[in-house]
């Protein structure tokens, strides 16, 4: 008995023990409960969504937080760092109508544009590229060499912001630049009737191909056309209102037709597509570079005389041309690169 006693007691005791009280729970430990739970056991999961957050709080903070900021004047006294300075460092972000992007310290001159010069081994693109690259720009020249010479830009060849690819722009080509000038094309009668399809592909199909590198890569565009869309004017001298008198079928017509169909391209990408273009209509140029056998009327005088033969006058002698200063050129393809939609040169 006395052993059931005891047994009984022991049995009550234990159960005392043994009956469950929980201590009212705490509401915070119940919310932290599956966090816990996460954390212990999706462990992959928290790492990719914390990325994932550090990433959304890194793409809204601003790149340079003095960019969209009023400039902070250190000494009132000093216009260092005021106005002029916000001025100088805003500028590129306005000439490539987008922002240049990265952080730059307060002081450093701005970033150069990435600029791709297509015919830029030729006449006129070599001296656009010298003007580029004195003005501080990456320059991409792109040239098939058909009438584009190595040695008109080899003095570039060490120059880090110098690169040169050879290719025809009737192939497409994908790069990152800010701005295109197209100039690649023949552009003297005797080398556009050589290859007369040639010419007109290439005034076709290769502007199509850098206008639609233009809108993929949001650059602003220059072709570079010609007087000779006025085709025998009937105007002189021509304003740039006048639609010309092109002949479709002529010899000249994969030219002079070429680069009116560039034109409308041209136009039709930028009220289709929003590019941003520039259309200059250059009448004849000369200058350093200019090949001897260019077959264009300065440089046949030019060669000529210093060979003392009689200079060759077609016709009648009686026709008028405008002529231009290569350098004047490219002061004002740059300026209307800026500025303007249709400049007539
Ligand atoms: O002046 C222009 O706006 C255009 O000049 C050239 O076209 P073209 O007018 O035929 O240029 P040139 O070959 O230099 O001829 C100019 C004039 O001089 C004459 N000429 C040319 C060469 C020559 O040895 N002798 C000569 O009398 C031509 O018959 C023509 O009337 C180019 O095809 C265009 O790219 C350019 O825009």
């Amino acid at each position: 008995m006395a052993s059931e006693l005891i047994f009984r007691g022991q049995n009550e005791s234990h159960q005392a023990a043994d009956s469950y009280s929980p201590k009212p729970p705490k509401p915070w430990l119940l919310t932290l409960r599956p966090i816990r739970y996460i954390l212990r056991e999706q462990r992959l999961l928290c790492v990719l969504a914390g990325i994932a957050i550090a990433t959304v709080i890194f793409a809204l903070l601003p790149s340079g937080g003095h960019r969209h900021t009023e400039p902070i004047s250190f000494d009132s006294s000093s216009s260092a760092f005021t106005h002029p300075m916000r001025h100088k460092y805003y500028e590129p972000a306005m000439v490539s109508g987008r922002s240049t992007g990265g952080k730059i310290p307060l002081g450093l001159k701005r970033k150069g544009l990435r600029i791709v010069v297509t015919g830029g081994a030729g006449f006129v693109g070599s001296h656009l590229v010298d003007r580029l690259i004195s003005r501080g720009d990456s320059v991409i020249v792109v040239d098939n060499f058909f009438t584009g010479r190595k040695e008109n830009v080899m003095h570039h060849f060490k120059n880090p912001r110098f690169e040169m690819i050879r290719h025809d722009v009737v192939e497409p080509l994908l790069l990152e630049v800010d701005q295109i000038y197209h100039l690649a094309c023949p552009a003297s009668p005797v080398h556009y009737k050589h290859n007369p399809v040639k010419t007109i592909k290439t005034n076709v199909v290769g502007t199509l191909n850098m206008l639609g590198l233009a809108k993929r890569v949001g650059a602003r565009f220059l072709l570079t056309s010609t007087s000779e869309v006025y085709g025998d004017p009937l105007q002189h001298p021509q304003v740039e209102t006048y639609w010309g008198n092109v002949n479709p079928i002529g010899v000249r017509s994969c030219y002079d037709e070429g680069k009116r169909t560039a034109e409308t391209l041209a136009m039709d990408y930028h009220r289709g597509a929003g590019v941003e273009v520039r259309i200059a209509r250059i009448f004849n140029t000369y200058g350093p570079r200019m090949c001897i056998d260019d077959g264009r009327v300065v440089s046949n005088f030019v060669a000529q005389a210093l060979r003392k033969e009689p200079m060759t006058v077609y016709g009648d002698g009686k026709q008028t041309r405008s002529f231009q200063y290569v350098s004047d050129l490219v002061s004002l393809s740059h300026t209307t690169t800026t500025l303007l939609f249709l400049y007539s040169l």
